[in-house]
């Protein structure tokens, strides 16, 4: 498994802290940036990140925003992103056992370093329960392929 990671500026020390805890953890990944506190545009990021998932450089992605709002919406406009903002670890598992999230985001000025591991090693633990959620996400599925443009009609599938 490889996880897509990225922030923006307000989110950096907390993207190298969950860095650093994959890295322990022998969880491979690749690092999207950015790589500074310096000030940058957090829908750059989540874009890169999102299409690092959904053409199959990565399985999932980790983003981290000053909230988790903007790096959240962001993510969700690329098809195929179902993209989940937690902030405690009963969402977390919940955001991949029913809706099969693969894009975590957080926020760093909201959401403490200690929970924020925990979150992720939660989210990371999960897995999709499939039966009626599987009709659920399957229903948002179409509306990727309404609303949206279909980058990888197989990903989108969840294949
Ligand atoms: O987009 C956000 C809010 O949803 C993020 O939290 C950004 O990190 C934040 O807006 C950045 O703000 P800053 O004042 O430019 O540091």
């Amino acid at each position: 498994m490889i996880i897509a990671l990225g922030s923006d500026h307000a989110g950096f020390p907390l993207k190298e802290e969950i860095k650093n805890h994959l890295q322990q953890k022998g969880i491979e990944y690749k690092d999207y940036g950015c790589y500074s506190i310096e000030s940058v545009d957090y829908p750059d990021i989540a874009e890169t990140v999102a299409l690092a998932v959904v053409q199959g450089q990565c399985d999932k992605g980790i983003l981290v925003c000053g909230t988790g709002i903007g790096v959240s919406i962001a993510a969700n406009k690329v098809p195929g992103i179902r993209a989940a903002l937690c902030g405690d670890v009963f969402s977390a598992k919940a955001s991949v056992e029913h809706n099969d999230a693969n894009i975590l985001t957080m926020g760093q000025r909201v959401t403490g370093p200690g929970l924020a591991i925990e979150i992720v090693d939660a989210w990371l633990a999960a897995a999709f329960l499939g039966d009626r959620h599987k009709r659920r996400v399957d229903k948002i599925t179409a509306l990727d392929r309404k609303y949206g443009r279909c980058l990888s009609e197989e990903k989108i599938d969840g294949q």
